[in-house]
């Protein structure tokens, strides 16, 4: 929110006004006088009239010029124009007080519309960043009706709103301009078109109020966002025309009606402000509708533009209670808060992107603190059963492993112990190895017999010549890890293969049955041996199977846990739902409030606009009574001015004839004899 400026402006006294004489206006006992921000009202001789002294943002006295007003009061707001905020600059003030020398100024001091026009220009020059496209137009408000100042055929323009646009004025012509000298021109058809009036007090009166319209419209040259909007500002420079009393500016006919519609846009536009300047609750209904120069101005008023009023007024003691309205005026538009916005247009995919953020802002509104703690909630158990998912399939994987693995060993050692079980029952003979495998693998690969088979390369094996002699040709030798890989892992295959050098003789041993004591020894080693691998298995199993049952108490843990938060999200889900459904309703409830409310206000609003009509009319009609009645005692004061010199007539008469009737009766008398 940001506060109107408002400036006041005393011109130089009129040389006219100035002079003492009866029906000069000037040299009065009472004066206005200039103390930095701060007017007062004081008696030549007696100091300040009572009263409080009225006070603005500034004060300019008789000496100030054009530039100095225009670099105070209105060069920051081409600054903020060009940056796409909104701007009004307006005179105000009773007729002949400068309004017009303030706006439109001298060839030799020009006001505050031609040096606003150069400065936009350079301004914009020196905004690399940005390209711009300025357009203007100028129109006036003569007796209420809207003319384009730019072109004969713009007459009588109506005032229409959209929700886009908001209030314009359909048909108005606008031109888009290069150069201040373009405008220049456009300006010095406008002055042709508009109207001006000759009135006592002003030889040459603004009779219509001008608003004099730049609209800058402008998008960044590198649009690598694609979020940059485009700008769309309009600085109005508005020259008023002037409050007035018929009696001075001695209207008739065709002024007296131009004056009445001037008087009553210019009350329209006070009530206005006054409505604006009052504090929030009591403010009410703003009379923008009543005229349409308000109606123009509403952004400037109270709404999104920076503004700034200057307050124009004639130094004379005959224009002091007209000076006093102005600055009374002036006072409460200082009162006056305007919220001033940057104007951007959106492309679609901006706007879309831009809503979608303000929808997702205002859902989480919505969802309040409460049910965002439980989303927070939903969120951490959802994580948790995810963790805890992942948990048990790695588990299970642990499992399937584990099992996999006892059940190679359960095989294996089923596998040894049979083969136990055979040794232990038997002193061994060929025709006991029923599985030619089974006594393929006590062998040693015999290299005679199987020309192509392998064999384990030892370096112990290549020093034993005694148990196995080294083949003259080595085309097929494997080394330990491969005789691993063959015998399907079992590394007890390879060490067995010690025992090869009895084996090696096999046949003849077999056939020997004097030589059965050594053979029953290899049996024996061999048994024990295979016993303490199957004891070693046994003990393999029993720990495989203790680390399945844990890892199966393990799951059964997981699972119970999965269940249950299953079951708190489920529940924190109901809950949320629940409370997201509480909130629409909620909602609901608010929007259908809302609606009944807009009705009301709605019908309150027209309500309200009647009322304002009939006291606008009543108001009308007071006004012409007053005028009557102003009429009616003039009247009175002639008659009896008249009354009074006819009685001072017949006084005289009376006396007069009186001294004669005395004088007559006296010589009368001195004649008698
Ligand atoms: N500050 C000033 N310095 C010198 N002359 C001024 C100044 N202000 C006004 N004048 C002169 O006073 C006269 C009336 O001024 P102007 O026409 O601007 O009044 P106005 O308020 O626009 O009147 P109206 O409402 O009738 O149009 C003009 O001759 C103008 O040159």
């Amino acid at each position: 929110m940001e506060k109107i400026s408002v400036a006041v402006r005393f011109r130089p006294p009129n040389p006219a006004a100035a002079d003492p004489s009866p029906g000069g206006g000037g040299g009065g006992d009472r004066e206005w006088r200039i103390d930095d921000t701060r007017v007062t009202l004081v008696h030549r001789a007696a100091g300040p009239v009572p009263g409080a002294p009225f006070v603005f943002d500034h004060v300019f006295d008789r000496t100030a010029t054009n530039e100095r007003v225009y670099g105070t009061v209105v060069r920051d707001l081409i600054g903020a124009v060009v940056d796409g905020f909104n701007a009004t600059a307006f005179a105000y003030g009773q007729t002949s007080s400068g309004k017009t020398f303030t706006m439109n100024g001298s060839d030799a001091d020009p006001g505050i519309i031609p040096r606003a026009v150069r400065d936009v220009f350079d301004t914009v020059r020196q905004t690399d960043d940005r390209e711009f496209l300025v357009r203007v137009s100028y129109m006036e408000i003569y007796n209420e009706d809207i003319n384009d100042l730019l072109t004969l055929e713009g007459r009588r323009l109506p005032i229409k709103e959209n929700l886009e646009r908001g209030v314009y004025v359909a048909g108005l012509r606008e031109e888009i301009v290069n150069s201040a000298e373009q405008v220049f021109e456009l300006l010095q058809l406008g002055e042709v078109n508009r109207h001006f009036g000759e009135t006592n007090m002003n030889a040459r009166s603004s009779r219509s109020h001008t608003i004099f319209r730049m609209v800058i419209e402008s998008s960044a040259k590198n649009k690598l966002d694609s979020e940059d909007p485009i700008r769309v500002s309009v600085l109005n420079l508005v020259d008023l025309a002037g409050s007035e009393r018929n009696n001075k500016t001695g209207t008739e006919g065709v002024r007296l009606n131009e004056a009445g519609h001037i008087n009553k846009s210019l009350l329209m536009l006070g009530n206005v402000i006054n409505k604006l300047s009052e504090s929030g609750k009591q403010r009410g209904h703003i009379p923008y509708r009543d005229s349409k120069l308000t109606r123009i101005l509403q952004p400037a008023l109270g709404g999104n533009a920076k503004t700034s009023i200057i307050c124009t007024a004639a130094p004379e003691e005959m224009h002091i209670e007209e000076t006093r309205g102005t600055l009374k005026f002036a006072s409460r538009a200082k009162c006056v808060s305007n919220c001033a916005q940057v104007n951007e247009i959106l492309t679609d995919a901006a706007l879309l992107k831009r809503q979608k953020r303000e929808i997702e802002e205002l859902r989480k509104k919505l969802q309040g603190s409460h049910s965002e703690g439980l989303e927070q909630v939903v969120l951490k158990l959802r994580n948790d059963m995810h963790k805890s998912e992942l948990e048990r399939d790695r588990l299970a994987m642990e499992l399937e492993e584990e099992r996999k693995l006892r059940m190679t060993l359960e095989h294996h050692l089923t596998e040894q112990q049979k083969l136990l079980e055979g040794l232990d029952n038997t002193s061994i003979s060929a025709d006991l190895f029923t599985d030619s495998t089974q006594l393929d693998a006590l062998k040693t690969p015999d290299f005679k017999y199987i020309p192509d088979g392998f064999v384990a390369y030892r370096s112990r094996y290549s020093n034993d010549v005694e148990f196995s002699p080294l083949p003259e040709n080595f085309d097929n030798i494997a080394n330990d890890d491969v005789w691993t890989c063959l015998n399907k892992g079992c590394v007890t295959d390879l060490d067995m293969l010690e025992m090869t050098p009895g084996l090696k003789r096999e046949a003849s041993l077999l056939q020997d049955a004097t030589s059965a004591a050594p053979l029953q020894e290899l049996t024996d080693a061999r048994c024990q041996r295979l016993e303490k691998d199957c004891a070693t298995d046994r003990q393999q199993l029993e720990e495989s199977n203790v680390r399945c049952a844990a890892l199966e108490k393990e799951r059964n843990l997981l699972r119970d846990k999965n269940s249950s938060l299953q079951q708190e999200l489920s529940d924190s889900k109901r809950e949320a739902n629940l409370l997201v459904a509480k909130k629409q309703a909620q909602l609901d409830d608010s929007i259908a409030r809302c609606v009944a409310l807009e009705k009301e206000l709605s019908m309150s609003r027209q309500d309200a606009e009647r009322l304002t009509t009939e006291k606008q009319e009543l108001a009308g009609e007071l006004g012409v009574e007053r005028q009557k009645m102003e009429e009616l005692k003039q009247d009175i004061r002639l008659i009896s001015r008249a009354f009074s010199q006819r009685e001072g007539q017949l006084t005289s008469l009376y006396s007069k004839s009186k001294a004669i009737l005395e004088n007559c009766k006296a010589s009368h008398v001195a004649t008698l004899p």
